[in-house]
């Protein structure tokens, strides 16, 4: 069911509740047949974001283009969308191929194409076999899979995720969001996901737009946002960086990017303050002037030929090329 891939935009789309401004004026082109990830914390808009392409939130202000139409005022199924919740939303009482079907008997298609389509879509999540099993003798996985074949069936042009993953347990949750990207792959069409964890972000989007007090504070590639963040909150957000503020402005660098070396021998000198065994790297924690903390993440091999301990003095160096200015 390869549908035609359709750009989606956001022009300047605001969402206010009351006096609380929960989305500001927000821009963004999505790439057409992208994974895309909304990342931020509690609060920041992902979700008021997501409600509103969906059309299950009305848009105070601006417009939500898909395909250069302006979707803004449709009901939420006639754009294009599709949306899956964190709670999967299956009806108990349904069975799998009934929960699948539901929407098509609302469009008033008939019982035998009905049951074909669902079919189809119950072998694309590979859950032909459950199909006459009830949502409660099924697992989280195999829900969220429903769920998806649910949401598909409308054959949209963009499925919209909220939080999918987040019901499910961290060992089912890694086996699940390879299942989503290579489904989003498969299918050639748009998923936008909203999510909290930066290594979920990192893991499935193709793009991430990096969400915070209600604007977008960085979007783009995901190896560009990890690797170049261009705020301390997305350096802080995003994890694995050093924020060091240097006689010319604030700088972020990976922490696998700081090596470890004797007091004398490095750029800067510090004391170390923590170290943490972590499996296949050790983080050192070190104190450098102006109270600053610096973090290194140092392959366990390297680390263990010349250990150091908190309050030992240590060189800090890194690589000019790894430091990125920050603008705010
Ligand atoms: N129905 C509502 N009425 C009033 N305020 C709301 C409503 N929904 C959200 N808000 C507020 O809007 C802001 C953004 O909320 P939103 O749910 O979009 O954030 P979020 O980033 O998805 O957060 P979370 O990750 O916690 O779900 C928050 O300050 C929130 O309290």
């Amino acid at each position: 069911m390869n549908a035609v891939a359709q750009d989606l935009e956001l022009v300047s789309v605001t969402k206010r509740y009351g006096a609380t401004v929960a989305v500001d004026a927000i821009n963004y082109h999505f790439k057409p047949d992208s994974y895309t990830c909304l990342l931020g914390p509690s609060g920041c808009g992902k979700s008021s974001t997501l409600r509103m392409i969906a059309g299950h939130e009305s848009v105070s202000d601006g417009s939500i283009l898909l395909a250069g139409r302006d979707i803004s005022d449709l009901p939420p199924a006639k754009r294009g969308t599709a949306m899956m919740f964190q709670n999967y939303a299956l009806f108990p009482h349904l069975s799998v191929l009934d929960n699948v079907a539901f929407s098509l008997k609302m469009k008033g298609v008939d019982s035998a194409a009905r049951k074909s389509q669902a079919h189809e879509m119950l072998e694309l999540v590979d859950l032909t076999a459950l199909a006459d099993r009830m949502p409660d003798q099924l697992s989280g996985g195999q829900q969220q899979r429903v769920a998806l074949a649910r949401a598909l069936i409308t054959r949209p042009q963009v499925l919209l995720l909220d939080e999918p993953l987040s019901a499910l347990d961290p060992f089912l949750r890694i086996r699940m969001r390879s299942e989503l990207r290579k489904l989003q792959k498969e299918l050639g069409i748009g998923f936008v996901h909203v999510t909290h964890g930066q290594d979920e972000a990192l893991a499935l989007a193709d793009d991430i737009i990096v969400m915070n007090n209600a604007v977008i504070e960085q979007a783009g590639p995901a190896r560009d946002v990890f690797n170049a963040p261009k705020t301390r909150f997305v350096a802080q957000f995003m994890g694995g960086h050093n924020v060091i503020a240097l006689p010319d402005g604030h700088f972020a660098i990976r922490t696998d990017a700081v090596g470890v070396t004797s007091a004398d021998a490095g750029l800067i000198e510090a004391q170390v303050t923590a170290v943490e065994y972590q499996g296949t790297h050790v983080s050192l924690s070190s104190r450098i002037t102006g109270d600053q903390e610096v973090t290194a993440l140092v392959p366990d091999d390297t680390f263990f030929a010349n250990p150091h301990h908190p309050g030992d003095r240590i060189g800090l160096h890194w690589d000019a090329k790894n430091l990125h200015q920050l603008t705010a």
